[in-house]
């Protein structure tokens, strides 16, 4: 039988996107407040977005998400409320959670919309979930709230990312599909945030390529060959003198080609749907980079809305709920790192600028007043 309890909410929890070009600017600046970003990479960024209408993918992607979600909530008989909130743009994530308040919400689970440990994709978002727990505490309004456990290893994710790297190769003529290469891409980060991703350090490196192995036998599964695979980065930012996650993904193609590799499907394992990083710097830059090596190339679809994937998230939330009320559920997982915490031990991912208040963490202490 299907149970939620003690949840009476589900959020969805994400980073935002501009929905016009008037939003583009003061996105950008919510986004990077403080972080020392150059000028000239924010007005880069800004174009990328105002190439595509100033619009960002990622608030229809989530809206598709969302409708998916409640629609295997309701095949399973789950009616908790469905929510959405964002870091960085409305629907802001305190404002959610006031309104959840408000229609009687006490303890609500959470989904990031990223499967990875890092500060970026995780802590950061425990910040946010903090922020507003205590900006609702000072307005007498009380939440708990907890998440569950990072999904890179979970079988839905990593199967639902394998059929959809079959399909790119399929894609491929078939003389080019024996040699071709699967490229695994994801955000770069500064090495600092990878060195401090995870209980032990570097989770983030070795979870990626922990995915990338586990997609890979996937596919391997139904051909008679094992693909070659790497695994690199796009979309850095920061100043040029701090050292990012490399390679980025268009030198690792110009290395590819010179290395006679007959074809690439390129992965974006770190990505839950097609965000900007993934319509701009995979389908419109490195596309573009392919296309002048001659180099045929094949960018395999996001996890985005998929039902497989939409499943394995609504077993989480069942596995969650179980682990709440004190039962043992059976925790899935392919690859090696085994099944993630579901609490983050104390200083997972550690902000490098600031010590801030983590919610769903073990050093969390609940609202702290602003
Ligand atoms: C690991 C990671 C994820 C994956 C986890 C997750 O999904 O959360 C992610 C997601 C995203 N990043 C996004 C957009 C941006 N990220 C930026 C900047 C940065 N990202 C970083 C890391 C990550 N980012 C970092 C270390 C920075 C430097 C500044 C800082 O230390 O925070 C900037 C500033 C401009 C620039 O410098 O590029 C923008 C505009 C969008 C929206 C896309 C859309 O609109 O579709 C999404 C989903
Ligand atoms: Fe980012």
């Amino acid at each position: 039988m299907s149970d939620a309890r003690p949840y009476d909410a589900l959020l969805l929890l994400s980073f935002g996107g501009p929905d016009g070009p008037d939003d583009v600017m003061p996105f950008l600046e919510n986004v990077t407040r403080g972080r020392g970003i150059p000028r000239e990479r924010l007005e880069e960024v800004a174009e990328h977005y105002l190439h595509f209408g100033g619009r960002s993918p990622i608030n229809d992607q989530n809206r598709a998400l969302l409708a998916a979600l409640r629609a295997e909530l309701d095949a399973r008989g789950l009616d908790l409320p469905l929510l959405w909130g964002n870091r960085n743009w409305a629907p802001y994530v305190t404002d959610v959670l006031r309104q959840a308040h408000e229609a009687g919400a006490r303890r609500v689970l959470t989904i990031f919309t990223s499967a990875y440990s890092s500060y970026s994709s995780c802590r950061q978002y425990r910040e946010d979930l903090a922020r507003a727990l205590a900006a609702l505490a000072a307005e007498g309004r009380t939440l708990a709230v907890d998440k569950v456990r990072h999904y890179f290893n979970h079988p839905a994710f990593v199967r639902t990312n394998a059929a959809a790297v079959r399909t790119a190769l399929d894609r491929l003529a078939p003389q080019q599909r024996d040699g071709a290469r699967l490229v695994f891409v994801t955000h770069s980060v500064p090495t600092a945030m990878d060195d401090a991703s995870g209980p032990g350090g570097n989770a983030y490196v070795r979870q990626h390529r922990d995915v990338a192995a586990a997609v890979t036998a996937e596919v391997a599964a139904g051909l008679d060959r094992e693909p070659a695979w790497d695994l690199v980065y796009c979309s850095r930012s920061g100043p040029p003198s701090q050292p990012w996650l490399e390679p980025d993904v268009n030198d690792h193609l110009r290395e590819l080609a010179a290395a006679g590799v007959p074809a690439v499907v390129l992965a974006p394992v770190g990505f839950v749907s097609d965000h900007m990083e993934v319509v701009f710097d995979l389908d419109t830059e490195a596309a573009q980079t392919a296309a002048e090596l001659g180099l045929p190339c094949e960018r395999a679809a996001t996890v985005g809305a998929a039902a497989s994937f939409v499943a394995g998230l609504v077993d989480l939330v069942e596995e969650r709920a179980e682990l709440a009320r004190g039962g043992s559920p059976d925790k899935p997982f392919l690859g090696t790192l085994g099944a993630s915490h579901e609490v983050c031990p104390a200083g997972c991912c550690r902000n490098l600028r600031a010590d801030l208040p983590a919610a769903t963490g073990a050093d969390y202490a609940g609202p702290v007043p602003a």
